[in-house]
C-alpha cells in the first residue's frame, strides 16, 4: 500500500532561506512531530506540503498521487495555524463549517453530528454564535483546529495548534488529537515547541536545523540515541559531557574532561567516535533518569561509572524529583517520588552518583 505522504529530495527557496533535501515518509498510523527552534523552517515545510509554495525540486506524493504541482484545494490536506486565521465576518460555527462548505459537504447531516461532537469535546459549544473578534486566543485556536478536523482530510497539518491554551485545556486537546488520530486513521503532522507534547503524541519525530532535517525517527530512539549534540540539546539532554573516547583492553571507554572514566561503552558506539589514533573528542549523553543516586558512605572518591557529588538544588515535579549536583562537573539526576521519599536527601549533602554502561550514549564530535 502507498504511504500516506512521501517527500523525496524536497528543496524550497524563499528569499534567503531554503528547505534542503527533505525526505519524509509517513503512514496514516503515524503521528509526526516537527521540532526545531524558531525560524528553522517548520511552517514553510507545512505550507509546502499544503501547496502554498512550489518547491524548486523534489516530489511530494500523497497516497500514491503526485501532488507536487497541485493547488492547495486539490490536495485534501487540512492546515491549522497557530494564529488561527479565522474569517472575521463569519461566526464561529460558520468558520468551522467553512472548509466543509467549500468541499460541498455542509448539507450532510453527518457533518452536523460530528460538529456537535467536536465542539462539545473542545468546550466551544457555547461560543458558536460569536464572531472571532470576541474570542480569546485559546478559543480562536480551538475553532481553527475544529475547522481543520471537520474537513476530515486524510492528512492534517497542525502548526503549534495548542500554544495559546492553558495547561489543563492543552492536555485535554492533546487527548482529543490522540483519539481522533487513532479512531479515524487520520495522519497528522504537528509542529510544536513543547518537548512533553512531542514525546506524548509523536510516533515519528523530525528535528529541524536551518531548513535541514538533522535527525528523524521514533521519538524514543532520538531521545536515547541522538545523532548530534544539537538533537540531544533540543530533546533536553540533561547531562552532556565533553571528553574523549579511548580504546582500552579491547573495549571503548569514555574519559570525561574532568577525569571521570565511563565504560565499557555499548558495542559500536565507541568505534564510530574513534579516529585512527583510537582517541577522539566526543560528547557523552547520560539521561537524568539513568543516574542512580545513593547516600555517600565512606570516603568520597570515584571509580569507573561512579563518582561523588554534592546536591546543589532540588526541584519537585508532579511525577519525579530533579536533583542537581556538582562535583567533577554539573549533574542532573531524576528520582521517582518513591525513591525520593526513601532517601530523604537535603541540599548540600554529598551523594554517590552511578550509571550502568548500557545507558551510556556517545555522540561523535563536539
Ligand atoms: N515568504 C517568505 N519569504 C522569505 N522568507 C521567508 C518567507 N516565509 C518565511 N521566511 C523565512 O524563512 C525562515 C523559516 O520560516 P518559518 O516560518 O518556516 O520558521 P518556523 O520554524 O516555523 O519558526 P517559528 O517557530 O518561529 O514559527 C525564517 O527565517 C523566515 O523569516
Amino acid at each position: 500500500m502507498s504511504a500516506l505522504l512521501e517527500i523525496r529530495g524536497l528543496q524550497l527557496n524563499v528569499g534567503r532561506f531554503a528547505l534542503q533535501n527533505m525526505n519524509i515518509s509517513l503512514q496514516s498510523s503515524d503521528y509526526a512531530i516537527i521540532l526545531g527552534p524558531t525560524g528553522c523552517g517548520k511552517t514553510l515545510l507545512l505550507e509546502t506540503i499544503a501547496g502554498h509554495y512550489t518547491p524548486a525540486c523534489g516530489t511530494i506524493m500523497m497516497q500514491g498521487r503526485n501532488i507536487t504541482g497541485l493547488p492547495p484545494e486539490q490536495r485534501h490536506i487540512g492546515l491549522a495555524y497557530q494564529d488561527s486565521l479565522l474569517y472575521p465576518f463569519l461566526t464561529v460555527k460558520e468558520n468551522i463549517l467553512f472548509g466543509s462548505r467549500v468541499r460541498g459537504k455542509a448539507g450532510d447531516p453527518q457533518i452536523f453530528r460530528y460538529l456537535d461532537h467536536l465542539v462539545e469535546a473542545m468546550s466551544i459549544s457555547h461560543i458558536l454564535g460569536r464572531y472571532p473578534e470576541h474570542l480569546s486566543g485559546g478559543e480562536k485556536q480551538r475553532v481553527s483546529l475544529a475547522r481543520a478536523i471537520l474537513k476530515r482530510p486524510p492528512l492534517l497539518l497542525l502548526d503549534e495548534p495548542l500554544s495559546a491554551l492553558d495547561p489543563r485545556t492543552r492536555s485535554a486537546m492533546q487527548e482529543l488529537l490522540r483519539e481522533i488520530h487513532a479512531a479515524e486513521g487520520l495522519g497528522i503532522i504537528h509542529v510544536t515547541h513543547d518537548f512533553t507534547e512531542a514525546m506524548q503524541l509523536g510516533t515519528y519525530l523530525a528535528v529541524l536545523k536551518k531548513g535541514v532535517i538533522e535527525q528523524a525517527g521514533r521519538p524514543l530512539d532520538l531521545f536515547f540515541h541522538p545523532a548530534t549534540a544539537y538533537v540531544a540539546g533540543f530533546l533536553q539532554g540533561e547531562n552532556l559531557l565533553p571528553g574523549k573516547v579511548l580504546a582500552m583492553n579491547g573495549s571503548s571507554w569514555f574519559l570525561q574532561n574532568n577525569g571521570l572514566l565511563f565504560g565499557p561503552l555499548p558495542p559500536g558506539s565507541g568505534a564510530a567516535a574513534q579516529n585512527k589514533h583510537g582517541l577522539q573528542t566526543s560528547t557523552l549523553l547520560i539521561r537524568a533518569g539513568n543516574i542512580r543516586l545513593t547516600r555517600e558512605r565512606g570516603p568520597a572518591g570515584s571509580t569507573p561509572n561512579s563518582w561523588a557529588a554534592s546536591i546543589s538544588r532540588i526541584v519537585l515535579n508532579r511525577t519525579h524529583v530533579d536533583v542537581y549536583c556538582t562535583g567533577n562537573g554539573s549533574w542532573q539526576a531524576s528520582l521517582t517520588l518513591a525513591e525520593w521519599r526513601e532517601l530523604q536527601l537535603a541540599k548540600g549533602e554529598t551523594v554517590n552518583l552511578s550509571v550502568t554502561p548500557e545507558s551510556l550514549h556517545i555522540i561523535p564530535g563536539n
